[in-house]
């Protein structure tokens, strides 16, 4: 929510600071074109008075036909460069909410961003954003210009009779009246509006996402039925909008140009009793009639203000959502232990703590694994390490530094997360791998996939190194991306790794390349990974038993198996020699 509270057109023209110039240039041609409209207007009263005053000659009207095409020639031009210049100043400014949005994602908690679905993210980013284009090209310019421009014309309707200028808009406060009506509860019918739109997107988003399971599953026509019900539940609050406004719009919309119904009455009145000139009348009836085209064209823009109020707002939520706080400036650490203490943490606020007072020590260079039972806080441990989410109580240290004070960017460049979803973009497996390290050369890149054990399948690939590896990585088995984001990791040559189920759903065959892989990978590295074969953890220095939020056990593998009940009971389950028993 925007706690400013400032006017749209206001907060509009802040986030358009880049093009302020180009703006209000942009808005000064459109006065000055539709001003120049009026001329025209205004040449016709002239030669209309000449033509009854018997005056209407060659060389009289000649000047005013040349006027009025120089008036209606002047306004084509100077509103097309007027909307060229605030089409320019739009795009702009468009890119840089964008690239602002975009940035300020990434300083984002975690928390943040997964708490509001994909389909809003896009609705922000992608269609909001693109729907300001109407309001900052068009409404500034060509609503300015038609409120203002109007008042010049009154001006001078004020010098020939100030009782028929008044008269002459006479019918718009009649008409405004309608459209108020109209209009009532606009702000929450936009957002009620919003609302609908963003269960429709999210409903697509979610389809789409989940089309693999659909058709797995065949279940087809129920999760379609998901999206037809919120496409249906848009087009029937639309409907049912559009019919409560449409009487009062109708009014406002005919009563609001009927500006002869009180012009030419109050006209014939004051000319019959002497007040006002037969010149004069008709130059108010004329003039008249070019003043309220403008300003309905101005009302126009009414509806698309509202909107932007509400897009501004959503613009706002990202640009003003709270940021993890670290600072910029790097720190020096002192290797890299790492150390845990008394943190606990819940995913939302209020909501039960998923870590309890943990406490733990990682030493630089050792091989450490987190076991327990799913759902028991594995990954959450790792994911605060790594500096995804801000810790509720208690403080982990990396370096003997509060990772608080360490800049996010300096965490980033200190640890390598190789995670369950092995994310990779829809670009080519070299840029992909490259990623682990940008100014990587090409040589690089194949070389840290030899090691990851890739190099021999991307070469098979149609494209070799350069083959797409289309949205998400699906053109890719498991396998193959659980290498690549390997070799990605090593290219990074981070000093700490995390290996978050690193090898949960591969293969024997592919098991033992990335086993390989991964131990060439973590050479001379601090070592966390998580894992549910025991016997790949068999070996490691210190495995830590996580059970509901927190550790219930440390030590080697021997030394649990003595300690631990419940280690024991993993073990035995996993061997098989407990009845096949899950824990
Ligand atoms: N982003 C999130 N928002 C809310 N709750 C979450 C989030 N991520 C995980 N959780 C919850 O936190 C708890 C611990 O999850 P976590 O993934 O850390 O466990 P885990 O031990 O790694 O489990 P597994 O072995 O199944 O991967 C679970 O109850 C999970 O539902």
């Amino acid at each position: 929510m925007n706690p400013k509270k400032e006017s749209p057109l206001k907060r509009i023209w802040g986030l358009a600071k880049s093009e302020h110039k180009r703006l209000k240039l942009s808005i000064l041609l459109a006065i000055l074109g539709v001003a120049s409209g009026f001329i025209p207007y205004f040449c016709a009263g002239k030669i209309i008075i000449m033509l009854l005053n018997g005056t209407a000659e060659r060389n009289n009207c000649i000047p005013w036909l040349v006027l009025a095409l120089a008036g209606s020639i002047g306004k084509v031009l100077l509103v097309t460069y007027s909307t060229s210049q605030s089409h320019i100043a739009t795009y702009a400014v468009l890119a840089e909410v964008r690239n602002k949005c975009v940035h300020k994602l990434t300083n984002l908690s975690m928390g943040t961003l997964q708490n509001q679905s994909l389909g809003r993210w896009k609705g922000i980013l992608v269609d909001q954003i693109e729907s300001m284009e109407t309001t900052l090209a068009h409404l500034l310019p060509e609503m300015t210009s038609n409120l203002l421009a109007p008042l010049l014309l009154l001006a001078v309707l004020f010098t020939i009779d100030w009782k028929m200028a008044l008269i002459s808009v006479a019918t718009l406060p009649v008409g405004m009246i309608f459209m108020m009506a109209a209009m009532k509860n606009y702000p929450q019918k936009y957002q009620e509006s919003v609302q609908t739109g963003k269960k429709m997107n999210d409903a697509i988003v979610e389809y789409v996402n989940g089309i693999e399971v659909i058709k797995a599953f065949n279940q087809g026509k129920e999760a379609y039925a998901g999206y037809v019900e919120a496409v249906n539940a848009n087009a029937g609050f639309y409907y049912k909008w559009m019919k409560s406004a449409q009487f009062g719009m109708a009014c406002y919309r005919n009563f609001s140009p009927a500006v002869l119904l009180g012009v030419l009455p109050a006209g014939m009145g004051f000319y019959l009793n002497g007040s006002l000139s037969s010149s004069q009348f008709i130059m108010v009836m004329i003039l008249s009639m070019g003043i309220v085209g403008p300003i309905i064209a101005a009302s126009n823009f009414v509806d698309s203000l509202a909107q932007t109020g509400t897009i501004i707002e959503s613009i706002e939520t990202i640009l003003d959502a709270g940021e993890q706080h670290h600072p910029k400036e790097y720190v020096k650490l002192s290797g890299t232990d790492i150390e845990m203490e008394h943190v606990s943490f819940a995913y939302e606020e209020g909501k039960e703590s998923i870590l309890r007072d943990v406490s733990l020590t990682i030493r630089q260079g050792t091989v450490n694994a987190l076991v327990g039972p799913s759902g028991g806080g594995k990954s959450t441990i790792t994911k605060l390490i790594a500096g995804f989410w801000d810790t509720d109580q208690g403080m982990i240290r990396i370096g003997k530094k509060d990772i608080r004070q360490i800049p996010l960017a300096q965490i980033s460049e200190q640890i390598a997360y190789v995670s369950q979803d092995n994310f990779l973009f829809d670009d080519t497996i070299r840029e992909n791998i490259r990623m682990g390290k940008e100014n990587a050369t090409d040589k690089e890149v194949e070389e840290v996939a030899k090691k990851a054990g890739c190099d021999g399948f991307i070469r098979k690939l149609e494209h070799g190194y350069d083959t797409t590896t289309g949205g998400g990585g699906a053109h890719l088995s498991g396998g193959e991306r659980q290498r690549i984001a390997i070799a990605r990791a090593m290219l990074k040559d981070a000093p700490i790794v995390i290996l978050d189920e690193a090898t949960a759903y591969i293969d024997p065959e592919n098991e033992a390349i990335i086993q390989k892989a991964i131990s060439r990978l973590v050479q001379g590295k601090t070592l966390i990974m998580i894992a549910h074969r025991l016997s790949t953890v068999i070996g490691a220095g210190q495995i830590l038993l996580v059970d509901q939020g927190k550790i219930s056990g440390t030590g080697t593998h021997d030394e649990l198996l003595k300690q631990s009940a419940l280690y024991r009971n993993m073990w035995n389950a996993h061997i098989g020699a407990k009845d096949g028993e899950q824990v």
